[in-house]
This record gives C-alpha cells, sequence and structure tokens, in this order.
C-alpha cells in the first residue's frame, strides 16, 4: 500500500521534485526481484495508470542492526548526497518508514540512533504501535529517548481514508445530523469491518498479532473515537484530532464476557502458523463509552479474515417510533462505507408508492467519489503527503494510544475469551451475532 501510494502523489504531481525510496529488509534483493515487487504491488494494490511512476526512484538496500549497518546505512548517506544535488544536504528530507511487525519497532529505532539516522528525520511507525500498555509505555519512552515528538507520525490509516474524514464532515457540517448524534436517537453504533482475505502471504506477522491486536485495538478503536467525539472547541484539524483522543480515555475497559473471539478452521495449515496457536482471526466487542453523549448505547466493533463477505461499514443505528399508523416502522440508519472512495447511506422509513399507506425502507446512497471535482486519494497516499507536509492531524498521540491499551487491556489477562472455531466463508462464530442484540449485525442481514 505505501509503493501505490507513493505512485498516485508521484502521478499527481504532490512529490518534492527529487525524491528516492531506499526499500529494506533482512535479505538481500536483486534488482529483478525488487523491480518484480514493485510492479506486483502497484498492479494488486495501485491504479494501472500508475504503473512506471516509480522507475528510477526505488533501490533496495538490508537493514541494519543496532551493531551492524547493513547496507542501509551507506546507502541512505549516497541518496543524501545525490539529492542534495551539490546543495545542503540538511535541506533533505528524510523519513523512516517502519512497515515492520510490531516486535521490530524497538530494535529498529535503537539502530536508527545508533547509526546517527534520527537526527532532523521524521519516523513513521505502523500499527498496533505496541501489543500492550507495558510494551507500549516501553516502546514510547524509547521513541522520546530518540525523537522529539513532533518527528513521529503513528499511522493509522483508517484515518486516511476519504468516509472517515466525512464522518466529522457530515455530523458537523450538517444540523440534520449532528442533531442526532447523542444516545437520544441512537440506539447502537457498528463498526464493522469483515474480510474474505487470507493471512497466508503474512504468517509471520499475523501469527503474532492476531485480530484483535491488528485491526480492533487500533482501526476500529480510532473510527469508534472518530463517531463518539464531542464537538472540538474550533472546527479546525487540530482540534478534531484533540477530540477525536480525547474520548478515548471514555471508553469503558472492556469486559471479556462482552468479546468473541475466532479462529477460523484451517488456519492452523498455514506455512508458519504453529500446530497449536491460538491467534485469534476474528473478534467482536461490544464497547461502551462513559460519557453523557453515548452511555447506554453499546459500540459494536467486528473483524475477521476469511469471513463471508469484505466491507467496511460504520453505521448508526437510529431509535425508532415503535409504530406509525399501526405499522412497525423501522430500521433508521445513518451509515458511512470507509472502503474505496467511500460512500454514505441513509436509511429511512418511507411510504411505500401506491394507493395505500403501507410503510417501506428506502436508502439514499452517496458515492463520495461523485461529489464534484472529485479527485479522492488513497489513505496511504493522503498520510504519506502529510507526512511530507509535517502535518501530524491525522496521526494518533500518546495521549489517545495509551487510553485505547487501557481499555483494551482486559483482553491481555487470564479473562481473554478462547477463539472459538469458524468456518471459511461465514459470518464468524455464532455468539458473535447475539452479542449484537436482536436485530444483529446490519452486515449480516443485508
Ligand atoms: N498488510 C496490510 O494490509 C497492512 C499492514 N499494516 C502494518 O504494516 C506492518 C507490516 O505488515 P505487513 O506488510 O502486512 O507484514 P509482512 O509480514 O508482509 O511484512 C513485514 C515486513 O517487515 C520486514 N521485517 C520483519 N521483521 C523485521 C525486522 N526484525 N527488521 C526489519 N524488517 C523486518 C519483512 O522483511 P524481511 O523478512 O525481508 O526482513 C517484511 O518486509 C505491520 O505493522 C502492519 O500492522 C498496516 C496497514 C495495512
Ligand atoms: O492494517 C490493516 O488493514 C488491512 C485492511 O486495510 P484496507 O486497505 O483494506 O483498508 C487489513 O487487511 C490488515 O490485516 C491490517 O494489518
Amino acid at each position: 500500500m505505501v509503493y501505490p501510494g507513493l505512485a498516485q502523489l508521484a502521478t499527481r504531481g504532490l512529490l518534492p521534485e527529487r525524491w528516492a525510496v531506499i526499500g529494506t529488509g533482512r535479505k538481500p534483493i536483486g534488482d529483478d526481484e525488487l523491480a518484480d515487487l514493485v510492479r506486483s504491488s502497484l498492479e494488486e494494490h495501485g491504479d494501472p495508470e500508475h504503473a512506471g511512476a516509480l522507475d528510477g526512484h526505488v533501490s533496495y538496500a538490508t537493514t541494519f542492526t543496532e551493531d551492524d549497518p547493513g547496507e542501509l546505512v551507506d546507502a541512505i548517506r549516497d541518496a543524501r548526497r545525490d539529492l542534495a544535488d551539490g546543495g545542503d544536504e540538511a535541506g533533505v528530507t528524510v523519513v523512516h518508514y517502519l512497515a515492520v511487525p510490531p516486535s521490530a519497532f524497538e530494535p529498529t529505532t535503537r539502530g536508527l540512533r545508533a547509526h546517527g539516522l534520527a537526527e532532523g528525520a521524521r519516523v513513521v511507525y505502523e500499527k498496533p504501535y505496541g501489543t500492550s500498555p507495558e510494551s507500549f509505555e516501553r516502546l514510547d519512552a524509547l521513541v522520546h529517548e530518540v525523537l522529539d515528538e513532533e518527528q513521529v507520525f503513528r499511522i493509522d490509516h483508517f484515518l486516511g481514508k476519504e468516509a472517515t474524514q466525512n464522518l466529522h464532515v457530515l455530523r458537523f457540517g450538517n444540523e440534520l445530523f449532528g442533531g442526532v448524534w447523542n444516545r437520544r436517537h441512537v440506539a447502537q453504533v457498528q463498526v464493522d469491518v469483515p474480510e474474505t482475505l487470507d493471512v497466508a502471504d503474512r504468517a509471520d506477522f499475523y501469527d503474532e498479532t492476531g485480530a484483535a491486536l491488528d485491526m480492533l485495538v487500533t482501526h476500529l478503536f480510532q473510527i469508534a473515537a472518530e463517531v463518539a467525539m464531542e464537538p472540538p472547541t474550533a472546527l479546525d484539524a487540530d482540534h478534531l484530532a484533540t477530540a477525536r483522543e480525547a474520548v478515548i480515555d471514555c471508553f469503558r475497559p472492556l469486559d471479556p464476557a462482552e468479546v468473541v473471539l475466532g479462529q477460523f478452521d484451517g488456519y492452523r495449515d498455514i506455512d508458519g502458523i504453529a500446530d497449536d496457536s491460538t491467534t485469534d482471526t476474528f473478534v467482536a466487542a461490544r464497547l461502551w463509552v462513559d460519557n453523557d453523549r453515548w452511555r447506554g448505547v453499546p459500540f459494536l466493533l467486528r473483524t475477521g479474515k476469511r469471513m463471508a463477505a469484505s466491507a467496511q461499514r460504520v453505521t448508526l443505528v437510529l431509535k425508532t417510533p415503535d409504530e406509525l399508523f399501526g405499522e412497525p416502522v423501522g430500521p433508521g440508519r445513518i451509515s458511512l462505507s470507509l472502503a474505496g472512495d467511500g460512500a454514505i447511506d441513509i436509511t429511512t422509513t418511507v411510504k411505500q408508492p401506491g394507493p395505500d399507506l403501507t410503510l417501506a425502507t428506502g436508502t439514499a446512497s452517496l458515492a463520495l467519489d461523485d461529489v464534484e471535482p472529485g479527485e479522492p486519494l488513497t489513505p496511504y497516499a493522503s498520510l504519506l503527503h502529510d507526512v511530507l507536509a509535517g502535518d501530524r492531524t491525522l496521526f494518533t498521540t500518546p495521549h489517545g494510544l495509551e487510553a485505547a491499551w487501557r481499555a483494551f487491556a482486559p483482553l491481555l489477562g487470564p479473562d481473554r475469551p478462547d477463539p472459538e472455531p469458524y468456518e471459511p466463508g461465514t459470518w464468524g462464530p455464532a455468539r458473535a451475532d447475539e452479542l449484537a442484540g436482536p436485530d444483529g449485525w446490519v452486515l449480516t442481514r443485508s
């Protein structure tokens, strides 16, 4: 996703005039293999029109460890010299992008310090930033020993999605929606990200991470915070970010009895996965936001691999009167699809066309790329652009993450539920359906 993001920025003329990418990893990669890697990344995840946008800009060097500079330290030095083109090398912005498993964040940060690569650089950390409250604290202490906070960009690409940013525009820009954004009008909130995807091509990363760390404490918590935030003191990007991070303090620590973990049948047969792995490939949780606005409204969060469908939906299920003209009313929903370029769908009760006063349900849909002049950036392109511009608004902060880890912590203790098996191609363990209440998950029903 990083290469396609860069390719989009390059094609749109949004990168600096002179730029270079040095890929790195532990094993050597030859020029042809690198070219294949980049090409397949662009084919699989990018826009065919951007093919070739990275040609001549990408090279590869084996990574450093704390004690060994590998090829990377020299490669960065040479690239800085080339990009400065006889000018001042201090004018070259260096971004270290740590798209590595969480266990590699600390050693890589120590390596940056050991090889003098931290000074003046920006460093992007992928998620999950830590794997527990303790490891989060240890990592963040180390990061602050090595870097100033202004140098740090903790990425959560769900925050870079067009539709995510529309959550607050829809709410704060339209009284119609802003007025119902509370427990008087909302029965429940669902953040639902089922995936048909497998994990076979990233078994090492996945087995040490699992669904709850990979997606719940990260993307789903951040989206829940986007929905739940209090109105910021000013409607600008900085205040919105502060409000988003602040509401995570109100997340009640998860009750393991309100969490269902799952593991799809066949997971343990994947190469690189232990025969007795208890890693979760599915998680559903009921989260409570303990403040006046949301008291009593369940936030239902669900995600998993090898499920029945792929979607990324945030839905506010609205309260409705019990009946109208003697007929049951509902459902009423404000729903956003975060996938792709995003969409907003409003579902309401309407009169069925015809002579009788009969009720029906209708949905009005707005594809966000239909909004003129529609030139959306992918989340990674958008966030990489922010990193280059030094704009940290859509990145997470230690304060918000500390609160997220506090709310997540009960799932790491002895009460962590055992993952329940589920058939690939289904909606996960049956118990997860009960969690959503009598009307169930909106996506499962549709
Ligand atoms: N895949 C996805 O859809 C998304 C992933 N992410 C995040 O990106 C990060 C990487 O995930 P993903 O790309 O899927 O995982 P992969 O397993 O595909 O890639 C991990 C990469 O890290 C390198 N690596 C592993 N250990 C080390 C180490 N000790 N030092 C240096 N490099 C190392 C590997 O290269 P080598 O083996 O050559 O060292 C490999 O390139 C994770 O933090 C994940 O949460 C975020 C958003 C989306
Ligand atoms: O961070 C991650 O996100 C992807 C889903 O990303 P998207 O581009 O489809 O929005 C998920 O599949 C992956 O497991 C996770 O690491």
